[in-house]
């Protein structure tokens, strides 16, 4: 396991962290005039932000305001109609498949609905990608699985399946499945929205962690807004496809500038 500080002397490597090749310090994604369109109706209206490594970026905004579609994008499971996207330097849209394969390994994402494979055990859940994918031979997967797994506070789940786990120890096990993977960026997509109340903190929690120890750049969605001020470095709010504003935690919760982040604000919290 590389342990690497290089980077980020603040944030000390764990077993989370990505892997020290590859990644700069400057820009980690760039979404240049992007829009997305299903029918008539544009979710994404010429869309541009950018996303440095090591940072945590937050979107929120209302319901249906085209956030998901940002991070599906970015796993390439749907196509921009117009703009550019880059990762680390590269372009996935067009890209030839070798490409989207490799900038595909660069990023990780939660999703809400913690899509384990549901007839694997927990151990093999978290080595199976590095071990397709990534060619890792089975023992170092299972190395770096079980380290894994103490960071996520199940190291006594290794054997259990999917089904015999809380939807908090699910998705804790989806964290773990997508931090084997080595990611430069973490993708966060409402992770908690699928939990009983009662298991939310304890996620959060854990990402708060990561979030505090690693050096991995993470683009988040959350209607948690106490969590996205505690984790951003930026956060943006969006609204109709658009980034309405963006800024500082402090500045965007404290004193927005834009009466719809005051609206939306003023609904949520
Ligand atoms: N595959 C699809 N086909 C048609 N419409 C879609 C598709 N995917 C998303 N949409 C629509 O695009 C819009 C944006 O969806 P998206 O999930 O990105 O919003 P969101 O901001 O993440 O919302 P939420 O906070 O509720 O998850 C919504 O109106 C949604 O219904």
């Amino acid at each position: 396991m590389s342990v690497d500080t290089a980077k980020n002397p603040d944030r000390p490597t764990t077993p989370g962290s990505s892997d020290a090749s590859g990644s700069g310090t400057g820009e980690l994604i760039r979404l240049e005039n992007v829009t997305k369109r299903f029918g008539d109706h544009t979710v994404l209206d010429g869309l541009d932000f950018s996303v440095d490594t090591g940072k945590h970026v937050t979107l929120i905004g209302p319901s249906g305001s085209g956030k998901t579609t940002i991070l599906r994008m970015l796993m390439t499971l749907t196509r921009p109609d117009e703009g550019t996207i880059t990762v680390d330097g590269e372009r996935l849209f067009p890209a030839p498949p070798k490409q989207v394969r490799e900038i595909r390994k660069k990023i990780g994402m939660v999703f809400q609905q913690f899509n384990l494979f549901p007839n694997m055990t927990v151990l093999r859940n978290i080595t199976e990608a590095p071990v397709t994918v990534l060619g890792m031979s089975r023992d170092e997967a299972e190395a770096r699985a079980r380290e894994l797994l103490e960071l996520v506070g199940l190291a006594d789940k290794c054997d259990a399946r999917p089904s015999q786990l809380s939807g908090g120890q699910q998705q804790r096990v989806a964290i773990a499945r997508a931090l084997a993977m080595r990611p430069q960026v973490l993708l966060l997509d409402e992770v908690t929205s699928a939990l009983d109340p009662e298991l939310v903190a304890g996620v959060l929690d854990l990402l708060r962690d990561i979030a505090r120890s690693t050096d991995i750049t993470m683009l988040c969605v959350t209607h948690e807004m106490g969590f996205a001020r505690d984790i951003s470095d930026q956060v943006l709010m969006f609204d109709s496809g658009r980034v309405v504003e963006a800024g500082s935690p402090e500045k965007i919760f404290g004193d927005p500038e834009q009466e719809r982040t005051r609206e939306f604000l003023g609904a949520v919290l």
